[in-house]
């Protein structure tokens, strides 16, 4: 049966009482502590929250990285939880894209390769203008023969954000993607991101600490403890900053 949250259509991506527990007895920590959400196709939310509330495990459980204690993990009506390791390996490949703060290049790869590489491993062949399209809205055909080493670090970010998108993927993991950037690359990576989740209809589902990047979602989830204590529809950075310091307070 695949659950149904209320108020939320077309779901690209549903949590259902997620629980993550490491360890046991007094040494337990429950990172995630019963997460029920929905996450809309095309939507773009950010996932903020203190140093250990949580968000990197959510993040790992949504995509599929790693499995939950307890509760369910549905991307496009598909329970994670369900799935042994080789369909669970296809799917990520096929439906999930990922972008790292590290950008997680191959150095021994050039740009163009590695932007190819999630299809080459599925045995897919690329669709050369779509790859067109993805390099020149991230103006990166210049540079696709360059080695990651010989890129700038928002041009090796734009790779792997045209890495992450050349699959189509219905859901977009973005940990962190603008932590390593300055104010423009910045703004460029967060532009392409919202231009995926409204042009293309890809979810994306990015954790950050920076209120600026956030305003650029549509939704920011504000994470405690491994719980969700607060949302912010249609955020503004200054909304964002007084949303933390009031679930902080
Ligand atoms: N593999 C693990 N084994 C044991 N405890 C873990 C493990 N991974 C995370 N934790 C614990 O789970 C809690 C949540 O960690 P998590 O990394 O998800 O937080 P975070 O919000 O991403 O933090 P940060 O912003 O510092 O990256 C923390 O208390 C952490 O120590």
């Amino acid at each position: 049966m695949t659950p149904s949250i209320p108020g939320r259509k077309d779901p690209a991506l549903e949590t259902v009482d997620l629980v993550k527990r490491f360890g046991a007895g007094e040494t337990a920590v429950t990172a995630v502590a019963g997460v029920t959400l929905g996450f809309r196709r095309g939507e773009f939310v950010a996932v903020m929250g203190p140093s250990g509330s949580g968000k990197s495990t959510l993040m790992n459980l949504l995509a599929g990285l790693d499995t939950p204690t307890s509760g369910r993990v549905v991307i496009e009506g598909v329970d994670l939880t369900e799935l042994d390791d080789r369909q669970l390996t296809r799917l990520r490949r096929r439906r999930i894209g990922f972008i790292f703060q590290a950008f997680n290049l191959l150095p021994a790869l050039n740009a163009e390769q590695n932007i190819l590489l999630p299809l080459t491993l599925a045995g897919r062949r690329p669709d050369r203008e779509f790859f067109d399209e993805i390099v020149h809205s991230l103006r990166i055909q210049d540079r696709l023969r360059h080695r990651p080493a010989e890129l700038s670090g928002g041009q090796q970010q734009r790779v792997a954000i045209a890495r992450a998108l050349l699959t189509r993927p219905a859901v977009v993991f973005a940990d962190e993607p603008t932590g390593a950037l300055d104010v423009s690359a910045s703004r460029e990576v967060l532009d392409r991101l919202r231009q995926a989740s409204t042009r293309l209809e890809q979810t994306v589902v990015m954790v950050t600490h920076d209120p600026v990047a956030a305003a650029h979602a549509d939704r920011v989830l504000l994470l405690s403890d491994g719980a969700v204590r607060g949302t912010v529809e249609q955020p503004t950075a200054p909304a964002v900053l007084d949303a933390m310091a009031r679930m902080e307070g």
